[in-house]
This record gives C-alpha cells, structure tokens and sequence, in this order.
C-alpha cells in the first residue's frame, strides 16, 4: 500500500530526513514546497513559491517543518489547501492553538509531532498528538509516520512537549557522545581513520544491539562491566552524581525551558 499523497513544507534537515525515509517506502505523488531543496524524482515534485503549487492538487496530508518563526509565513501562503486536510506539525514550541490560529478560518485537523532525523534510514521516533482526528485521520497519520519509525501517541500537548528532549532532541546526544569518543581516540593516539572507524562503529554497534537484544539498556550496560574491571573505572567517572546524571537532568530540563520560552 503507497504511503498517502503530501503536500511537504520545508524540506530542509527534518523535512528532508522524513521526506527521504518517506521517498524509500513509497509516497503517492507528492508536492515540496522549498525554496532550495533539490527536485525529487517523478512522480513527485518540488515547487519554489506557493502561487506554484497545482491548483487541483489534493494532498491527503500537509506536513509543515519550516522553522517555529516561519509559522505564520508558511500557513498564511497555504489558505487555498488548508480547508478539511490534516496538517501534521513538526515544529516545537508550537501550540495546537496557535497553529489552529495561523490557519484562520479552515477547518483543518490540526497534528502536532515531534519526529527525529533518523527517520531519514526509517529509524525514527515521532511523538505526536491531536485532539482533532477520527479513528481514520488517526490511521493515516499512523501509516505515514510508522513509515519512517516508531510512533508514540501522547494524550496532550505537555506529554509531547516533555518528549521533545528526550527523542526529538535525543540524536545530537548521541552523536556528541561518537564526536567525544572520536576526539579521545585521537587524544590517547590512535590514527585518524582508526579514531573515527571506532568511535562511529561502537555508537552504531551499540544503538544495533540495543535494538535486537530483548534486555533492558541496563542490562546491556552491565554486560560490558566487569566487576573492578576497566569499564567499572570508566563508569565510576561517568555516573557520579554530579556527571552524567546530573548533566542529563540538568540538559533535559534546560531544553524543556527553551521551549517554552520559545512558545511564549
Ligand atoms: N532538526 C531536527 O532534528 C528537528 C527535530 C524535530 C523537529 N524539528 C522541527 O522541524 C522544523 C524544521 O527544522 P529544521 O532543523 O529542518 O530546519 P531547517 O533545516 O532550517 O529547515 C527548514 C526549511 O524550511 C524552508 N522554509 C522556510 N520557510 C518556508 C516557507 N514559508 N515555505 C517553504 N519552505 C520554507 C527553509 O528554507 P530556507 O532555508 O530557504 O529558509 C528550510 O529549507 C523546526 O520547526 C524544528 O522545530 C527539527
Ligand atoms: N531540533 C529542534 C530544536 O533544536 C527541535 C528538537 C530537535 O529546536
């Protein structure tokens, strides 16, 4: 079964990591609004100004991943297609509300997600909500976001709010945490191409298994520490208190701030 027809707008590094997962698992003819984006294969196509969007295109769904600040801007150029479509939102600190706002009187299903970029390989999560959708609306959201990954429906906006630092922002940690290995591999001197072969390949090793084994990550965890072995003195560094716990609270909890200061 193809994937429902989209109109995408904003195919920069989210936008462009859903519309290539999306790509691969077969899309109904499709529309990107961008103004710089490369042209996707036919049949679908990439149109640079709204007044260029097909007049008699239909898309089943609109998903809108411009900037939070281009809101306004982008759905004020989408009046003519807003009436009676879904639009799927993957802007933070953006409201149901404000975006219902944004798009004036039509009577659009409003969605709001939060999607991550390795839904580019289809390895995603999207966290998303609507208080808008029939059990129909809500299946063809769930075929087009499952398409890329695991989908997580939450009960509000709060819910999606405190998941955007955990998995929307959650890919930058991990890959800081394979720059900071590479970075370590080099600084106790080992070769470049050595350095980055295995700071890449032991995040990606790790994040595979963890996928496949059944155990909890703790588990998992445990398996690599040998009691009083060299990981138990690496982890006695790293899960002090004060490092790496506390960092990732005091990290979640700034990032949870952010948003709602970008909301307000
Ligand atoms: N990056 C992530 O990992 C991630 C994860 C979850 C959610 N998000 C959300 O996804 C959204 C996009 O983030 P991003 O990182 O992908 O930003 P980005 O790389 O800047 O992509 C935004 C794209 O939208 C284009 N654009 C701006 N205004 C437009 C308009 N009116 N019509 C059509 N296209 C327009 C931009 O083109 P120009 O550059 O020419 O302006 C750009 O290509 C944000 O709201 C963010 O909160 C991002
Ligand atoms: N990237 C977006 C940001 O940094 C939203 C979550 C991931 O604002």
């Amino acid at each position: 079964m193809s994937l429902p027809s989209l109109l995408l707008v904003g195919c920069g590094k989210m936008g462009g990591a859903l519309w290539q997962g999306w790509l691969e698992r077969g899309l109904a003819p499709s529309v990107i609004l961008d103004r710089r984006c490369e042209a996707p294969p036919a049949p679908h196509r990439v149109v640079r100004r709204p007044e260029d969007i097909p007049a008699d295109f239909k898309p089943d769904i609109i998903v809108l991943a411009v900037k939070p600040a281009g809101m306004e801007e982008a759905l004020s150029s989408l009046h003519p297609f807003l009436d009676g479509t879904i639009l799927i939102s993957m802007l933070a600190a953006r409201t149901i509300d404000s975006l219902r706002a944004a798009c004036h009187e039509a009577s659009t299903r409003i969605v709001r997600a939060m999607p991550n970029t390795p839904a580019a390989i289809g390895k995603g999560v999207t966290g998303v909500c609507s208080p808008d959708l029939d059990e129909k609306g809500r299946s063809l959201c769930t075929a087009l976001l499952s398409a890329v990954g695991d989908v997580a429906w939450v009960g509000n906006e709060e819910q999606l709010e405190a998941l955007t630092p955990i998995s929307g922002c959650g890919p930058a940690y991990v890959f800081l945490l394979a720059e900071l290995l590479e970075k370590e591999a080099l600084r106790v001197g080992l070769p470049a191409e050595t350095a980055r072969l295995i700071a890449r390949g032991t995040v990606s090793g790790a994040g595979a298994l963890l996928e496949a084994s059944p155990e909890e990550s703790e588990t998992l965890r445990k398996n690599v520490t040998s009691p009083n072995g060299v990981t138990a003195k690496a982890l006695e560094v790293l899960m002090a208190p004060d490092a790496w716990p506390a960092a990732m609270t005091e990290a979640v909890d700034k990032a949870m701030a952010r948003s709602r200061e970008m909301a307000s």
